[in-house]
Parts: structure tokens; sequence; C-alpha cells
């Protein structure tokens, strides 16, 4: 569309400089530029006995004719084409919305009214974090829902620019991210806004995420054999694949980890508060912090699929060895680097048996041997070069394809 008015503007300039060029050579006057000393009157100086020197000078003010003509041509197709596209701009403003907005039948917009601000005390909280807080909730109809409220730091100052953009920005983002939907990935069921506030609504899953699962592994409180970690292992790798492959535009998740990991009854795993880290200011400079992020988002801020990957093969490493890599285990004064290196360096000296989570052993020498694979898998996820490390898709294929080996 701006490029037919682009050259519809250019066709006017042209125009204007013809007719200029007309106007000088048949002595009418039509431009500002055309004062009455320059125009010689037609009946006195017929062009014919024109002195040199005269015929000089009008063709000096048909070349400027031609150069301002062309000049205001040029800067009223810019000024021109700016107006456009700035009416285009702000005739597509997403307008900020009041009130709940709801994905699912099985929510009414009225049992959401305990979300807003003043009810928190009566919420009970799951987690917490500095990107926002998790409540449970059980609505009118039964329905149990889990509550994230995140909240712009905009919201301290006055309600200006920044705060609208920000609302703004979230609401685009919420209604992609209702759009998606696989079993790997948990849905966005609804959201309410209230000033600076976004609540956004969630199935509640009763078995909670992957990180109290494995607190209870570690307590032995819950067996969690191979075949479960691997089967959750490859969910996760198909919730990334769907978020960085299938879904249009991809979503990178930016803040991977076992808390944002949901397991539902069968363990099936599904990746939670996709995408969110981006949209709360405190986000990635918090999640930074987490032992789950790769060393590129400290070094250069940069962050693509490989970056998810890379949490995955920390997460991977954790299903296998099911040590928590912020354990005092891994303290540096213990010398071993971190979760990620004291694994490398284990396989390195043909010792990765040892790091095998104990609870998982005795399972048959068929599964050692798959644990001894998806060691290596999590270690080349934990590649320090994001291109050495596999994609989502490829990640899918190498843990699927570990029963065949
Ligand atoms: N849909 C859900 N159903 C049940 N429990 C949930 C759900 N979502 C989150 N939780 C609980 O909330 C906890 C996570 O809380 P929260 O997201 O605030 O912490 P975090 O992951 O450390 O923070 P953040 O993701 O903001 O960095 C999970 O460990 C889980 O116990």
């Amino acid at each position: 569309m701006e490029k037919k008015i682009f050259g519809k503007t250019l066709a006017l300039q042209y125009l204007i400089c013809l007719f200029f060029l007309l106007s000088q050579i048949t002595g009418t006057s039509f431009s500002p530029f055309s004062d009455s000393s320059f125009s010689h009157p037609p009946s006195s100086s017929p062009p014919s006995n024109l002195h040199p020197s005269s015929s000089r000078a009008s063709l000096r003010r048909i070349l400027l004719g031609i150069l301002f003509g062309s000049l205001t041509g040029a800067f009223a197709s810019i000024v021109f084409l700016f107006s456009i596209r700035l009416f285009i701009l702000f005739a597509n403003r997403t307008p900020i919305l009041k009130g709940p907005v709801i994905f699912t039948p099985k929510i009414s917009p009225k049992s959401l009214k305990v979300i807003f601000p003043g009810n928190d005390e009566s919420l009970q909280m799951l987690g917490s974090s500095p990107n926002g807080k998790y409540f449970k909730l059980a609505l009118n109809n039964e329905v149990t829902v889990a509550v994230k409220v995140i909240e712009s730091t905009y919201s301290s100052g006055s309600p200006g620019t920044n705060s609208n953009s920000w609302k703004r920005k979230v609401q685009r983002e919420l209604e992609l991210l209702a759009k998606v939907s696989h079993r790997n990935v948990m849905s966005l069921r609804a959201y309410v806004r209230d000033h600076d506030r976004f609540s956004l609504v969630y199935d509640y899953i009763s078995i909670g995420s992957l990180e109290d699962a494995m607190k209870r592994v570690r307590l032995n409180r819950l067996r969690l054999g191979w075949e479960l970690r691997h089967r959750i292992a490859i969910g996760m790798a198909k919730g990334l694949k769907y978020l960085h492959f299938e879904f249009i535009p991809r979503i990178l998740h930016y803040n991977l980890k076992p808390t944002n990991v949901l397991l539902d009854e069968g363990f099936e795993p599904k990746l939670g508060d996709c995408g969110l880290a981006r949209l709360v200011v405190a986000g990635v400079d918090s999640s930074i912090s987490s032992c789950y992020v790769a060393p590129e988002c400290f070094q250069s801020c940069r962050y693509t699929d490989k970056s998810d990957i890379y949490s995955f093969g920390m997460i991977l490493s954790m299903l296998l060895t099911g040590k928590d890599p912020s354990d005092p285990f891994f303290m540096e004064e213990m010398g071993r680097g971190g979760l990620g290196p004291w694994l490398r360096h284990l396989q390195q000296v043909g010792e990765a048996r040892e790091a095998l989570d104990k609870g998982m052993l005795g399972e048959g020498e068929k599964e050692e041997e798959e644990m001894l694979m998806a060691i290596r898998i999590a270690l080349v996820c934990l590649s320090d070069l994001p291109a050495d490390r596999p994609s989502s898709d490829e990640l899918e294929a190498m843990l699927t394809q570990l029963h065949s080996f």
C-alpha cells in the first residue's frame, strides 16, 4: 500500500516539476519562486530577439525552477508518507482492554471478580518471585485455577506512556499465548487487567511442578523411575519444538526451569510461564541469577532458541543425577564448578555412571545404557557455544530414539 502511495506522490512531484517548467517556458507565473523581476513580459521581448545574456538568465531560471520544484516535491512526498505511516500506526494501535478476557467457556467473567487486588490475602499462594506471584483459586463453578499475577514496575510512577505501552505489549503477548495449544504447553485460559496488574489464569495442576516432584524424590517421598523421567524429558522437548518450530510466530521460553514445568496426573510435563519473563521488567535480570540460564545471556544478553536448549540440558542433568544445581554440593569452594562441569568431568574420565541418581540404578542394563546416552545428550545441550547445541526438533528425535539403541 505504501508503495502505491509513494508511486502516486512521485507522479505528483513530476507533474509539479513539469507544470513549473511549462510555466517558465511559456512565461506564465506559476510558482512562488518566479518573482516579477525575473519574468519578461511576453509582448516586449519576443524569443527570437533575445540577447545571449538574457537567454542564459532564462535558462538559469528554468534550471532553478526544476531544482526547487524537485526539492519541494521531494519534501512534500516525505512529509506526506510520514503522516500516512503515523496514521496507519495510530489506527492499528491495540486498544487497552478493560475487564476479564476469557478464552474458555469453563470460566465465567463473574467468577473472576475474586482476582481483583485487595483479595490476595484470601488466596492460597503457590509460589512467588520478582516476576510475580502464583495463587491457587477455586472459582464459583468448582473449577480450580492457578493465577499468575504480574505487575508493571511503572505502576509506582504516574500512569504514562511507558505504562500504557507496557500494557499494550502484555496484551498483545497474551492474545498470542492464548492461541498456544499443545499437550506439553500450559494454555492461558483467561486474563484480567486491573490498572498496571495482569492476572493470568491457567489450569491448576495438582501434582505441581517438576521442582516440587524432585524435592519429594530427594526426600524419598516419591519414586520417579527412568521411564517416567525419560517421558518427562521427551514431553518437554516436544513442547519446546512446538514453541520453536510449529507455532507461528515462534515463541522462546526465556525462563525454562523445573518450577516452570508442571506435571499432570500421568506425569506428562507442561511448560508454564512461556515468554513471560520478557514481559516483566525484573524478568530477565531475575532469571539471570538462575543456574538454568545459558552463559551467552550473561555475556552478550543474546537470547535464542539455543538458550532454551541450554536450560533444557540443565533440567535433563537434574533428572539424571537427581541433584539440584543450586545444591551446596556444587558451591565454588567444593571445586566442582557446577552441575554441568561436574557431569562433563565424570563423563570424560569414564565415570558417568557415578553421576546417575542412585534411586534409578538397578533398573536393568538396557535402562542404564539409555541413561548414559541421555547424559551425553544433556552435555551437548550444555555446550558453551549455542551453535554446538541441538535444536529442539533434533533433541526430540535424539531422546525418542534412546529406546532403540
Ligand atoms: N498451574 C499450576 N498449577 C499448580 N501449581 C502451580 C501452577 N503454576 C505454578 N505452580 C506452582 O508455583 C510454583 C512456581 O511459582 P513461581 O512461578 O512464582 O516461581 P518461579 O518459577 O521460581 O518464578 P518465575 O517463574 O517467576 O521466575 C511451582 O513450583 C508450582 O508449585
